[in-house]
Parts: structure tokens; C-alpha cells; sequence
């Protein structure tokens, strides 16, 4: 049930999944590094499994975003002389930092690798619910297809509607732009901070537009998300889940929205109160979605799976090839970087010289969210 790869290697690493690739596992032994990997069928692990993965020595640790890492797990780590844990995700709200910090563990992330791949499922989902994909397969596949019709499977025109966007960070601000440019669609957002880079790109699209003799393409920065809700046609969520977005939609937001709104998730699922958001698709027939994430993952709450109007799929906005490889490396490196005594890289949101394969990667840990509290140094590298 663990798979050893360099046994005699000088610091010992544990991976609680198998990840994609082999990058990942060779930077790790080119660096000394006994790297130990969970092969448990089993897909949570409880946090008695992690306990007993870590054992009585064990200097870093690679987890997964279905693991609860807090209190008992940090100071387990500890206790095996560990200083180093990274997520194999961006986000890390399974993670209570400050546990962490209390016994000088780093946590890292893997920003950025997952950015494009993650807004590409949001579009997909964009797409299907608006022009009823799903319902369209299941209707072909169940041989009731027997002719065009007019009025058959009648969904949303994109173009020219309005995309709103709840959390214009990374991923916010790339599937904005997907939005924007490839459906010619005018976007709203709401963020507490300004996305200038994503304002400059879609006033540059809509002065492009606008000098091909077509309808340019407007932006505009909501000051509540309240505005967003009452205006988009196409609402897709992206921001962090903490305590100020936790069930950020739920009954009265609802209730704001267009009733032929499309509500895309690819954040975490308690961003939606989902009980509210069952009782608002019944209501609402013409009113659709697109899961990636849901609140009780991997359960779904009652009567989600029998609705028409709602597109799910099982937490896969990141799962490309390429995306998933960069972030075992990401992670990896996260660890490595700790245990090697390497700074902090500057920039989290610049890590492509970690993933060029074909070059060694720069001597520092990717992303590490807690470095300022640990006082990590930063590295300096102009790469
Ligand atoms: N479904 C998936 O597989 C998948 C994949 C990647 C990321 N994610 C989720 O997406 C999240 C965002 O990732 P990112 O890389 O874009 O992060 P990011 O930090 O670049 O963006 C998050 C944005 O949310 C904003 N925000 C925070 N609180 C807010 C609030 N109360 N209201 C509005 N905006 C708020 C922040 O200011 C920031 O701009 C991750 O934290 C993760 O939970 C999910
Ligand atoms: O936060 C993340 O990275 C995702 O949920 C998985 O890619």
C-alpha cells in the first residue's frame, strides 16, 4: 500500500495519493530525497491514515485538498521532524495555516499551472448549460431523436450578453477573458480588488472590435455583487472559499438573479448554499448551472441529480494532462524547497521556470502561503 522509490535516500518525503507524471518523483530523488507514495484504494484518508503515513520520521509531506490538514496533523508532522507540507491544489481552505505556523510547517499551494485549464472547464460548463448539452446527449443516447424540430432543445445565445464574473483573480480573470473574446460577451465583475490587467485587455478587444466596424465589447467593476447578480446572464464564481464567501449565493441572491441565468461553480462548493440552489432550479426551469464543486463533495444534496437545468461533473476543472503533472511538480518542489533550507520564490503568480522540463528548476519553493508568517527568505532570482 506504499510504493518506495529510492529507499536509501537522506530525507524521507510522503505523497498521500499517487500523482501524474514522473517529474515530480525524480526532481525529488535527484535531490536525496526517499519518496514514499500512498497506494490505499481508498479515496479520502482519514486523518488517522495521514498519522500513520508520517510515521516517527518524516520531513515533508504532499497532501491533497480532500485531507483535513489542522492541529493533529501539523503537530504529527512536527513530531517526525517535519517542517514542509504543500497542497496539490491552489486552493487550501482544507488547511488551517495557523496550526501550521504554530509548529513551523511551510504550506505550499500550486498557483498559476492550473489557471487556463480550470477557466476552460468553466466556459465548457458555461456552454453546456447554455445550449443544453447534456440534456441534448441524454435525449440522442435514449433513441428519441426522430427529426429536427424548431423548437428542440432551444438554449441561450452568448454573444452580446452580459458574463459576470464573482472573484477576478487568476482563474476569474482568464475565463473572463475566454468570455469576452471568444463570445463577444460584455463583462461585469466583482472582487475586492481592481482586475486592471483584465480591464486594459477587454477596452484593447473592444478598440479592436470597434475598428473591424463591429460592436465593441464593454467592462465594467461592480461595486457590490449584488450589481453582478442583477445584470449578468452568465455568472461564473472564482473567488477564495473562506468566512466572507461562504454560501455567498444562497436564497436572496438568488432570488436577484434573471430567472434564464446561467450560475457556473468551479470554486468550492460551499460558495453556494446548495439546498437554497435545489429549491431555486425546480422554481425555475429556465434558470441553469454547471457544477464542478459541491458543498458535501462527494455527495451531492438531494434532488440535484434529478434536475434537467444543472450540469455536473465530479471536481475536474483542473484535470488536464499538462496541468496536473505541473502541479505534482509545484507540490514537490513546494517540500523540496523547505527541507533544502531554499528561499521563497517572489512571484507565485510567475512559476512557469518550475515546469520547463528541460531545464533544472530554479533553487527555491514555488508557493509558499505562510512565508511571510515564518519569515522565509525570498529568493532573488531574476529568472
Ligand atoms: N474546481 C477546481 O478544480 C478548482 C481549480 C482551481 C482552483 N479552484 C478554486 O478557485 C479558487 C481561486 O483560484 P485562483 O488561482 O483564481 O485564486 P486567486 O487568489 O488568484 O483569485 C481569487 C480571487 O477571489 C477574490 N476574492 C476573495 N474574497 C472575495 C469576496 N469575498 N468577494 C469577491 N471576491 C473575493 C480575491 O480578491 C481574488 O482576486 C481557489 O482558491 C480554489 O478554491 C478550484
Ligand atoms: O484548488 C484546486 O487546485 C482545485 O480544487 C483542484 O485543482
Amino acid at each position: 500500500m506504499v510504493q518506495v522509490w529510492n529507499p536509501n535516500g537522506k530525507y524521507r518525503v510522503v505523497s498521500t495519493k499517487p500523482m501524474p507524471g514522473t517529474r515530480w518523483i525524480n526532481l525529488l530523488i535527484e535531490q536525496d530525497c526517499r519518496v514514499e507514495i500512498c497506494t490505499r484504494q481508498k479515496t479520502i484518508l482519514s486523518v488517522e491514515d495521514i498519522i500513520a503515513l508520517i510515521g516517527d520520521k518524516c520531513d515533508g509531506v504532499i497532501g491533497q485538498l480532500t485531507e483535513d490538514w489542522g492541529e493533529t496533523l501539523f503537530s504529527a508532522l512536527s513530531r517526525a521532524g517535519g517542517k514542509a507540507f504543500s497542497n496539490m491544489a491552489v486552493g487550501y481552505n482544507n488547511v488551517d495555516v495557523n496550526a501550521a505556523n504554530k509548529y513551523g510547517v511551510a504550506v505550499g499551494n500550486t498557483p498559476g499551472v492550473l489557471t487556463e485549464t480550470t477557466a476552460e472547464l468553466a466556459a465548457s460548463l458555461s456552454l453546456s448549460a447554455a445550449r443544453r448539452i447534456v440534456e441534448a446527449d441524454e435525449f440522442m443516447r435514449a433513441g428519441l431523436y426522430d427529426g429536427w424540430l424548431p423548437n428542440l432543445f432551444v438554449g441561450n445565445l452568448l454573444k452580446g450578453q452580459t458574463v459576470g464574473v464573482i472573484g477576478a483573480g487568476r482563474i476569474g480573470s482568464a475565463y473572463a477573458r475566454m468570455m469576452v473574446e471568444g463570445f463577444k460577451m460584455n463583462l461585469i465583475y466583482y472582487d475586492l480588488y481592481q482586475a486592471t490587467r483584465l480591464e486594459k485587455f477587454v477596452t484593447a478587444y473592444a478598440e479592436f472590435l470597434k475598428a473591424n466596424g463591429e460592436q465593441p465589447v464593454t467592462w465594467k467593476r461592480a461595486a457590490s455583487m449584488d450589481e453582478v447578480l442583477r445584470e449578468a446572464d452568465v455568472i461564473s464564481l472564482h473567488p477564495i472559499l473562506d468566512k466572507t464567501t461562504y454560501h455567498l449565493v444562497n436564497k436572496e441572491s438568488l432570488a436577484i438573479m434573471k430567472k434564464e441565468a446561467i450560475l457556473v461553480n468551479c470554486s468550492r462548493g460551499p460558495v453556494i448554499d446548495e439546498v437554497a440552489l435545489v429549491e431555486h432550479l425546480k422554481q425555475n426551469p429556465m434558470f441553469r448551472v454547471g457544477l464542478d464543486v459541491f458543498e458535501d463533495e462527494p455527495y451531492m444534496k438531494p434532488g440535484l441529480a434529478d434536475l434537467k437545468n444543472a450540469v455536473v461533473v465530479p471536481h475536474i476543472a483542473s484535470a488536464s494532462k499538462w496541468t496536473r503533472e505541473g502541479m505534482a511538480t509545484l507540490a514537490a518542489l513546494n517540500v523540496l524547497g523547505k527541507i533544502k533550507g531554499y528561499p521563497v520564490w517572489s512571484d507565485p503568480n510567475r512559476i512557469e521556470p518550475f515546469l520547463n522540463e528541460n531545464v533544472p528548476p530554479p533553487a527555491a519553493s514555488p508557493s509558499i502561503v505562510n512565508s511571510k508568517a515564518l519569515g522565509l527568505p525570498v529568493s532573488t532570482s531574476r529568472l
